[in-house]
C-alpha cells in the first residue's frame, strides 16, 4: 500500500480549476518535493492530503483512508503555508493545547521548544511573535506527534538561516514520510529523492532529481525552470 495516494484528482474552486486529473503515489518512507510556479495546484494538494479540502473527482488516500477520517488525521502533520496557531494563545499553550488533543506527553513540548530556539518565547502570545518564529512555532505543532506522514507547505518559510539548517537536519533525520513543498531548489536537492513537478493543475514530471542531474548535466535549478516553462 503507498502512504500517500492521488488518483485522477480534480479540485475546483467555483470556476477555477485548480487541479485537472492529478495522480501519482509516494511509497511509505519516501521524502518527495512537489514543486511548480505560482498557482501551480501545490498548496491544494497539500490541503486535500490534509482533510481540510475534498475533490470534486478522483481519489485523495492516506495509508488507503479518506483524509477525513479521524485514524487518518492522527497519523498525519500537516503545515500550512501561513500558519495561524491560536493567537490569543501563547507558544506554550498552543502547543500543549495540541499536545493535549494528541495525547502527546509534554515533555515533547519542551523538547520542540529548545530545539527550535521558542523557550525565551514559551510564553509570549502568538499576536506578538516575529513571522520566523511564528513559522517555528507551526513547525513544532506539525511534528509534534512525531507523525508518520508529514505535509509541509514552504516549510522553511521566514526561517534564519542556523534554524533553516537544523530544521533541515531534523526532517533529513526522520523516517516519516514526506511531502514538501518548496519554491527552493537546493533544499529541495538536499532534503528529498523525488519531485513530482506541477503545472497548470497537472503533474508535468516526477522523477529521481538525482538521476536527473546526472542524465542532463545542467544545474538542477535551471532544469527544474526549464520542466516548469516547457508546457507554460
Ligand atoms: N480559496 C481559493 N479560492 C479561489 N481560488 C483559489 C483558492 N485557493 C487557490 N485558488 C486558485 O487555485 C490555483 C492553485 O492554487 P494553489 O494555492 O494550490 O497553488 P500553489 O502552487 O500552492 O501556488 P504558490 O506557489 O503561489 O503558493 C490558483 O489558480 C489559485 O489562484
Amino acid at each position: 500500500m503507498y502512504c500517500i495516494e492521488l488518483k485522477n484528482v480534480v479540485k475546483k474552486y467555483g470556476e477555477v480549476i485548480a487541479l485537472n486529473g492529478v495522480s501519482f503515489n509516494i511509497n511509505c518512507g519516501e521524502k518527495v518535493a512537489l514543486l511548480g510556479p505560482n498557482g501551480a495546484g501545490k498548496s491544494t494538494i497539500l490541503k486535500l492530503l490534509a482533510g481540510l479540502l475534498k475533490p470534486e473527482k478522483g481519489e485523495v488516500l492516506v495509508k488507503g483512508l479518506d483524509p477525513f477520517f479521524i485514524e487518518a488525521r492522527k497519523i498525519i502533520g500537516y503545515l500550512p503555508e501561513d500558519a495561524s496557531p491560536y493567537l490569543m494563545l501563547n507558544v506554550r499553550e498552543n502547543l500543549e493545547y495540541i499536545a493535549s488533543l494528541r495525547g502527546v506527553d509534554k515533555d515533547r513540548v519542551d523538547k520542540l521548544l529548545d530545539f527550535l530556539g521558542l523557550r525565551q518565547y514559551e510564553n509570549t502570545r502568538i499576536v506578538y511573535l516575529s513571522k520566523g518564529n511564528k513559522q517555528r512555532l507551526a513547525l513544532a505543532l506539525a511534528l509534534l506527534h512525531d507523525p508518520e506522514i508529514l505535509l509541509l507547505d514552504e516549510p522553511l518559510n521566514y526561517l534564519d538561516i542556523p534554524t533553516r539548517e537544523k530544521v533541515i537536519s531534523l526532517l533529513k533525520s526522520m523516517n516519516s514520510t514526506m511531502l514538501i513543498s518548496t519554491h527552493i531548489m537546493s533544499i529541495a536537492e538536499r532534503l528529498v529523492n523525488r519531485a513530482v513537478i506541477l503545472s497548470n493543475g497537472k503533474v508535468v514530471w516526477q522523477d529521481d532529481l538525482t538521476e536527473l542531474k546526472k542524465s542532463s548535466g545542467e544545474e538542477i535549478e535551471s532544469l527544474v525552470a526549464r520542466l516548469m516553462e516547457d508546457v507554460n
